[in-house]
C-alpha cells in the first residue's frame, strides 16, 4: 500500500489549520491535523519541504517505523514544529490502516474501553454573576464538567474570557501579539470567591476544573491549591510553566487538588519525572502536538502505571480531525480521564465533515472506518491563511511574563 501524493492544505474557516492529507496507490487516503496554533506556516513548510517528499514511494501501513524514521531520522528530535508534523502523519497513516481494516480506528487500538468519553466546556464570563449564567446554560446542555473562567476586578483581559459578551473566546486574537496585563495577587484573591460561588449555586456534584495557564510561581500555584480545595476541583490546570518538571513536585507537596498539565509538551521527556514521582494526575498531551497516536500512546501507558489518567487539550485551535481521532483514543485508552471540548463553530464543522456526536455531556464515537473525520477540499480552498498570533502578558510594572 504505497503512498502515491500527499498534501498538506491550510485553510482559515473562522480561524486557521493545517492538514495533512495521504493518497495510497488504491485511492485510501487518510488526513492529519497539523495545526500549531500562532505558528502553523512553520509546519506546513517543514511538511511541505522536508517530509512529504519522503513519504512519496513510502508503505503507508508501516506506521511504527515511519514514526521512527521521521523521529530519528531527522536528528533534530522533539519539539512542537517537528511533532506536530510527525503527529499529522501518524494521524493519517492510523486512519488509512484502520480505513484498509474496515474499522472505525478505536477497533484496531484494541477496542472499546468505554461507551461514552466525557467532556467539560468552557464556561466564562466577565465577571462571577455572568460566568454562573454560563454555567446554568451548560448543565442545561447537559455537561457534566465544566471549565470555570471570570474576569478579575482590576484586569482588564484575562486569559479564557471572551472580548465582548456573547462572543466566543478565542485565543489568537489579532495579526500580530496582542499585549495584556497581569496581576498574580489580584488573580489569587479572586479565584476561591469565584469557586465559592459555583459551589453555593450548583451544589457539589459538577465537575469543576480551571486553567491558570502558567501564570503562578509554585509556591502561589499551591497557595491556589489550598485555597479552592473545599470546592474540590476536578483539577486545576497548567498552574505553573513546567520547563522545569521539579516544579511540580512543590505544588503537590502543599495541595490534594488533583493537577492536570501536559497542553504545550510534545514528548514522552516533557513529562516523564512528573509522572514516574506522581506530581500530577492527569496528562493532556494532544495527538497533534504529541507526535501522534504512535507517541501519545506511549505517554498512556507510561501514565497508566502511576495512576495518571488522559485529559486531553481541546481546543478550537485543534482541528476536528484530531478531536475525532481523540475521541477514538478515549474510547479505548484503560487510564482514560476526561475530553477537552471547545466546540468549532458551523463553518470549521462544515469543512471538517464527522461523525463523532456529543450527548449528554459526553461524547460517542463514530463507527465509520478511520478516525471518521474528512475534509472538503474545495470548502477548504474558499477560506485562505489569515495570519494570528496568541498574545503577550505583562506585569503591572511592564515584565514580560507568562501568557
Ligand atoms: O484549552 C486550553 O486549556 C487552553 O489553554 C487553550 C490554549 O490557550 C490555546 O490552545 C493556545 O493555542
Ligand atoms: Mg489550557
Amino acid at each position: 500500500m504505497k503512498i502515491i501524493d500527499a498534501r498538506v492544505i491550510v485553510t482559515s474557516p473562522g480561524r486557521n489549520f493545517v492538514t495533512l492529507k495521504l493518497i495510497t496507490e488504491s485511492g485510501t487516503y487518510g488526513i492529519g491535523d497539523a495545526t500549531l496554533n500562532g505558528r502553523e506556516m512553520a509546519v506546513a513548510a517543514y511538511l511541505e519541504e522536508h517530509v512529504v517528499p519522503a513519504l512519496i514511494g513510502r508503505d503507508a501501513s508501516r506506521i511504527e517505523d515511519t514514526w521512527q524514521y521521521l523521529y530519528r531520522g531527522a536528528y533534530w528530535r522533539r519539539g512542537p514544529v517537528t511533532m506536530s508534523a510527525i503527529g499529522a502523519v501518524d494521524m493519517a497513516l492510523w486512519d488509512i490502516k484502520a480505513k484498509a481494516a474496515n474499522m472505525p480506528l478505536y477497533q484496531l487500538l484494541g477496542g472499546k474501553s468505554r461507551e461514552r468519553v466525557m467532556t467539560y466546556a468552557h464556561c466564562t464570563g466577565k465577571d462571577i454573576d455572568s460566568c454562573l449564567e454560563e454555567v446554568a446554560r451548560h448543565v442545561e446542555l447537559g455537561y457534566k464538567a465544566v471549565r470555570v473562567q471570570a474576569g478579575v476586578p482590576g484586569i482588564e483581559t484575562i486569559y479564557g474570557v471572551a472580548k465582548r459578551e456573547g462572543e466566543r473566546y478565542e485565543p489568537a486574537d489579532a495579526e500580530l501579539p496582542a499585549e495584556h496585563v497581569w496581576s498574580t495577587e489580584k488573580y489569587l484573591n479572586h479565584v476561591p470567591q469565584l469557586f465559592a460561588a459555583v459551589r453555593e449555586r450548583f451544589g457539589h456534584e459538577l465537575h469543576l476544573l480551571h486553567d491558570v495557564h502558567h501564570r503562578l510561581t509554585p509556591i502561589e500555584a499551591a497557595r491556589l491549591g489550598k485555597a479552592v480545595e473545599p470546592y474540590h476541583l476536578f483539577w486545576l490546570e497548567d498552574c505553573v510553566p513546567a520547563e522545569n518538571q521539579e516544579s511540580l513536585r512543590l505544588i503537590r507537596e502543599h495541595t490534594t487538588t488533583p493537577l492536570a498539565i501536559g497542553e504545550v509538551f510534545n514528548s514522552i521527556h516533557d513529562c516523564r519525572e512528573m509522572i514516574q514521582n506522581q506530581w500530577i494526575d492527569y496528562i493532556r498531551t494532544p495527538l497533534t502536538h504529541g507526535g501522534g497516536i504512535t507517541h501519545v500512546r506511549r505517554i498512556a501507558d507510561l501514565a497508566s502505571l502511576y495512576h495518571v489518567r488522559t485529559g486531553f487539550h481541546g481546543p478550537t485551535d485543534l482541528s476536528p480531525v484530531c478531536l475525532g481521532a481523540a475521541i477514538h483514543f478515549d474510547t479505548w485508552v484503560p487510564n482514560f480521564g476526561i475530553q477537552e471540548h471547545m466546540p468549532h463553530d458551523e463553518l470549521t464543522d462544515s469543512v471538517f465533515p464527522h461523525d463523532y456526536r456529543f450527548e449528554d455531556g459526553h461524547f460517542l464515537v463514530g463507527e465509520t472506518p478511520g478516525h471518521g473525520v474528512d475534509i472538503d477540499e474545495e470548502a477548504a480552498a474558499r477560506h485562505p491563511f489569515k495570519r494570528a498570533s496568541l498574545p503577550v502578558n505583562r506585569l503591572e510594572d511592564g515584565t514580560l511574563w507568562h501568557w
